[in-house]
């Protein structure tokens, strides 16, 4: 796969309009999900995990009971790109 291109903040910003929830935090795309349980906030995880096991792309996340912290980034590049909006769209529609 060819190396992901790394966008800028104002790219960012201009795509983020099209992400309600989603910000741009310490570098990253950032949100908050909660659940109305446990189970189905880590339900949400087991889908999340498939789909970025088979993007290769794999988001930074931390779990507390019925809440999910997320944060998006290509390691690779060190910033943020494309991959991280496909994923962050595909987290906000498994999360409806
Ligand atoms: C070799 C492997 O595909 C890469 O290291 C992938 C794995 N998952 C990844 N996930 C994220 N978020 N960023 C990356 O740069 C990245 N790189």
């Amino acid at each position: 796969m060819s190396r992901p291109v790394k966008l800028s903040e104002t790219e960012i910003h201009a795509k983020l309009e099209t992400l309600p929830g989603w910000s741009l935090q310490a570098g990253k795309l950032h949100r908050e999900f909660q659940f109305a349980s446990f189970v189905e906030a880590f339900g949400w995880m087991s889908s999340v995990a498939l789909v970025a096991e088979s993007m290769g792309h794999h988001p930074d996340w931390s779990n507390v009971y019925n809440r999910v912290s997320v944060d998006l980034n290509t390691h690779d590049v060190g910033g943020i790109t494309e991959l991280d909006f496909t994923l962050a769209q595909r987290m906000s529609e498994l999360a409806k």
